[in-house]
């Protein structure tokens, strides 16, 4: 149940907590089948939408209101929970007026601070888990806001759901994950729970696996994952969403990992090993003192000589060998090209400070 989220500590069981369920709530035979199928798998907390927000008009939206009775009537037959997207005060009234038991707050609305709004005074006084998706674009800001607005309503039971974010082109992933985010999500905000959600970010039902193992690679807490009983079939997001026995089959064949190491041996060698890190993560810091210093004195050097700051050969040649030079010892070129590019933005804020101290 939703609980065993919130009340997990660091030390506890690895196991992922799933939510699942279909993309949407299409019929009453398919919500049933679908839920009682699940159940088999092990699932007992549930995702299904009501309400669909579309990118264009025209496609299906959800079958809206007449799909709460449904679901009101598979949880009084499944010992179960369940979660519903809401985008508005109607939406959460509507959703505790049939005790659904979890709501979530989709990309698209957590991207509206008006309408977190909305939703967060629509939650004053009431005593329900409340999940928050990323926004759509990549702001970090953003996503901590719509729980600042959540929380202030008085909400304690919050969650965040990592779904990716918007992209242009991409061939990859649907929704780029971008894994920084949720990675600095948690360094602002430790203590809340943070669920993947590796359906909307494959788009492709293929992915799913190294979506979700990556996840927990990177200790997520749970993962959302769409599941529909006959997925070719589904009214909405059909490519994306695995077949109950697919979803079962998969969740068995996750590598979970331990947060921490649990023998002190090896708690000891961990610690070795981050010692010489440290040594060698100074030597880099030196080794960039030591460069900032031949950058300053080219700043006299040109200052004496009136000459530009900005050398757009040289640079291009820097750009050019630098992530030659990382290919040849095994390291990421792009990641070289990308730090390079902001060694040479403080170079030139520092050789700037030197010819015209005024700017
Ligand atoms: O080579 C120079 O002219 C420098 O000033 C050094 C440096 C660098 O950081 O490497 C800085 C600014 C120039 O645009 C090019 C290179």
């Amino acid at each position: 149940m939703i609980s065993k989220l919130f009340n997990k500590k660091e030390t506890d069981s690895v196991q992922p907590f799933i939510i699942s369920g279909p993309c949407s709530v299409e019929t009453p035979e398919q919500l049933f089948q679908t839920v009682e199928a699940l159940y088999e798998e092990g699932v007992r907390v549930f995702r299904g939408g009501v309400w669909k927000p579309r990118t264009r008009p025209g496609t299906f939206e959800g079958v809206g209101t007449k799909a709460l009775p449904w679901i009101k009537e598979v949880k009084q037959e499944f010992d179960i929970e369940f979660a519903i997207e809401v985008a508005s005060a109607r939406h959460v009234e509507e959703a505790l007026n049939v005790g659904i038991d979890i709501l979530w707050i989709g990309a698209r609305s957590t991207v509206n601070p008006f309408t977190v709004q909305e939703i967060a005074d629509s939650l004053e006084g009431v005593d329900v888990p409340v999940l928050i998706k990323n926004p759509i674009n990549p702001d970090l800001g953003l996503w901590l806001g719509a729980f600042e607005r959540i929380h202030a309503a008085g909400i304690e039971q919050t969650a965040a759901i990592h779904r990716g974010f918007s992209n242009f082109r991409e061939k990859v992933y649907r929704n780029s994950p971008n894994w920084q985010i949720p990675i600095d999500f948690r360094s602002e905000l430790p203590q809340i729970p943070m669920i993947c959600d590796p359906s909307h970010i494959s788009g492709k039902r293929q992915l799913v696996p190294i979506v979700s193992q990556k996840a927990l690679d990177l200790n997520f807490d749970g993962l959302m994952i769409e599941s529909h009983i006959n997925p070719n079939e589904a009214w909405s997001d059909s490519d994306q969403q695995l077949s109950p026995k697919a979803l079962g089959l998969m969740i068995r064949s996750l590598q979970t990992r331990k947060v921490h190491f649990e023998e002190k041996d090896k708690q000891q060698k961990l610690n070795e090993i981050r010692d010489q890190i440290d040594q060698a993560d100074h030597d880099l810091l030196e080794a960039i003192h030591q460069r900032m210093a031949l950058v300053e004195k080219i700043g006299e050097f040109k200052k004496l000589n009136n000459v530009a700051v900005l050398d757009m050969d040289r640079w291009k040649h820097i750009l050019q060998t630098r992530p030659d030079w990382a290919r040849e010892m095994s390291l990421n070129p792009t990641m070289i090209e990308e730090m390079f590019g902001l060694i040479h933005q403080e170079s030139i804020k520092r050789q700037t400070e030197i010819i015209d101290p005024k700017n």
